[in-house]
């Protein structure tokens, strides 16, 4: 009985996925755009199942085809440009049963769909199946549309931008923390964990009023007991395990048979509790304040902006408030996770780039030395150091590094209700494509299309447009700017009005850690007590980048070669 009904089933499943994937073709084909069938969305919650087993295939089979790894999730960061190469067009589809997909390395088309008209989301908006992930704690600046997201926009941007010096302070003070903690020890391997927790320690100061002393993550899970280290802990098994969190709600995954699934239920039910937590101290203070005071303070952090706009203050003047209770954790959540593992990571990866190349290190110092002169670094401020340090050598190495290994390999949006016509690089015709259409924006593939990252009198080799030259970057001699590439050939912020809230806050704090690091210390790679060579430890280190996986941000997947800190002499 239960066979034929099975049988029914799959029929009907397999010839409606046929009947879908016939008609979407018949949609893409009279464009004249170049196609690849995909037989299944490669969304995120693919990642589970079946990209793995798509993986394992193409590594038992040796399958190179662009029909294959377009399968994974990480093609962009194997390949970079590989795929437009093979069919000579910064643009392709792939068309799958449910949905077709644009993938774009034409920065023209890309400025059209981020900042053209329509760029502030009501056009263009992003695919669901990011919004339900990124929402998980309540709606967000990133997850809304519209007058809503404008609304979590106002209440949000300003804040951030006026903390900057605070931004400043604190990663001096983080860095100050590690250096104390590396002089002591040998070989590190845990840099991306590491500076993961230094750039949360900023964001915990510089959005919450919250001051988190740097230790190793190790030492804050030890202290478990006092407040402080279990946030710290629910927040790593909540990253690490964020896939799982976002599958299920909490308390269904916290009775299931595996301890992974239970770890993130319990570490996303915990999130909730410390914000709860958060959310009535600060309200309370603020109650506490405006009886004394005569209003907002203009040092208010996120947090305050963000109960304040609840109107859950009794001294509230707003009528309407501006966002629920689940809208201020929504929003600390978004704030707590982009404002710590992107701004981390890039670090990490800009000190295994300074390991690999020395020399930079060396020209890096320097020009730290000239600034600085005899003053102490950790005397310095962001209103007296940070426009003379971050437009030389730090901004290069940074702009070079996200250039390289960007947090987010893609931006995806989808086209509205009506067809619209988007501009293309070059002297190519505009294309005018039909509703329901997703863009996923190829930011890493921009930042190596040969088009544009070709030097001026130089061939492509010459550029050496996949390795790491940050002086690229700086000012010729005869003016001052730094380079400026080709209008959406680089966008690892995105750009437009939904471009990234914390862009200034991440150069600010990548410059003041830069700064903290370099000024006392230099990198090596770990010999192993003289049994790995530096040009081994390096392509290992090459081997692993090409290996990184889009997790939360670009990250890496297997060990990277230990690194160690030393002294400048
Ligand atoms: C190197 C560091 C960073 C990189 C590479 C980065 C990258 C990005 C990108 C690519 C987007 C656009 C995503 C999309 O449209 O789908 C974005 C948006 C955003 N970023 Fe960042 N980000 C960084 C640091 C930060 C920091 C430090 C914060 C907060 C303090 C932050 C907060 C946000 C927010 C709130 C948005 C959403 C804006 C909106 O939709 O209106 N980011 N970021």
């Amino acid at each position: 009985m239960l066979t034929p009904l099975f049988l029914t089933t799959a029929l009907l499943f397999m010839g409606y996925t046929c009947y879908s994937l016939h008609t979407l073709l018949c949609k893409v084909r009279p464009l004249g755009i170049p196609y690849f069938v995909v037989p299944f969305y490669p969304g995120p919650l693919t990642r589970i199942f079946p990209i793995p087993f798509v993986n394992l295939l193409i590594k038992v089979f040796g399958l190179t085809h662009p029909r294959f790894f377009l399968m994974t999730s990480d093609w962009q960061v194997r390949r970079r440009c590989e795929v437009y190469r093979f069919i000579r067009s910064d643009i392709f589809f792939t068309v799958t049963p449910w949905k077709v997909i644009l993938h774009v390395a034409d920065p023209d088309m890309a400025v059209e769909v981020l900042a053209g008209k329509g760029g502030n989301g009501e056009l263009y908006t992003r695919p669901d199946v990011y919004n339900s992930m990124l929402g998980l704690f309540g709606e967000n600046v990133i997850t809304a549309e519209g007058a809503v997201w404008r609304d979590h926009r106002k209440i949000t941007a300003p804040v951030i931008g006026k903390s900057l010096s605070v931004v400043w302070e604190e990663s001096l003070t983080q860095i100050q923390q590690m250096i104390r903690y590396y002089d002591k020890h040998e070989a590190i391997n845990t840099s991306y964990r590491d500076f993961r927790r230094a750039t949360l320690g900023v964001i915990a100061h510089a959005g919450f009023s919250k001051v988190m002393e740097w230790c190793p993550l190790t030492t804050a899970i030890a202290n478990e007991k006092d407040g402080e280290g279990s946030y710290q802990k629910c927040l790593h098994v909540l990253f690490e395990n964020f896939m799982w969190a976002v599958i299920a709600p909490s308390w269904i995954l916290e009775m299931l048979p595996f301890k992974a699934l239970r770890e993130a239920g319990g570490a996303a039910n915990n999130f909730r509790f410390f914000m709860n937590e958060w959310f009535e101290e600060r309200k309370t203070k603020i109650e506490l304040d405006n009886k004394t005071t005569l209003g907002p303070s203009s040092k208010a952090d996120l947090m305050e902006s963000l109960v304040r706009s609840s109107g859950l203050d009794k001294g509230s003047t707003l009528e309407t408030p501006l966002l629920s209770k689940s809208e201020v954790i929504g929003n600390a959540f978004i704030f707590i996770l982009a404002g710590h593992e992107t701004t981390g990571h890039t670090i990490a990866n800009a000190i295994y780039f300074l390991a690999m190349y020395p020399e930079y290190q060396v020209r890096l110092q320097e020009e730290i030395d000239s600034i600085l002169g005899d003053s102490d670094h950790n005397q310095t401020s962001y209103e007296t150091h940070f426009d003379a340090l971050s437009s030389g050598w730090i901004a290069a190495i940074m702009f070079e590094t996200l250039r390289l290994i960007p947090g987010a390999t893609t931006i995806s949006r989808q086209i509205g209700p009506t067809p619209r016509t988007f501009p293309r690089a070059g002297s190519q015709r505009p294309v005018t494509l039909p509703p329901g259409i997703e863009f996923w924006i190829q930011i890493i593939c921009l930042s190596h299309n040969p088009k544009y990252w070709s030097q001026p009198g130089k061939t492509e080799a010459e550029s050496a447009i996949t390795e790491f030259r940050p002086e690229r970057w700086l000012p010729k001699s005869e003016d001052n700017t730094m380079f400026k590439p080709y209008n959406g050939s680089y966008i690892p912020f995105s750009i437009g009005a939904r471009g990234c809230i914390g862009k200034k806050f991440a150069h600010v704090e990548f410059t003041a850690i830069i700064l903290g690091l370099f000024r006392e210390m230099s990198v090596e790679f770990d010999s192993c007590g003289g049994r790995k060579t530096f040009d081994e430890a390096r392509l290992e280190c090459l081997a692993e980048i090409e290996r990184f996986e889009p997790k939360i941000t670009l990250q890496p997947s297997g060990e990277m070669p230990g690194i160690k800190w030393v002294r400048r002499r």
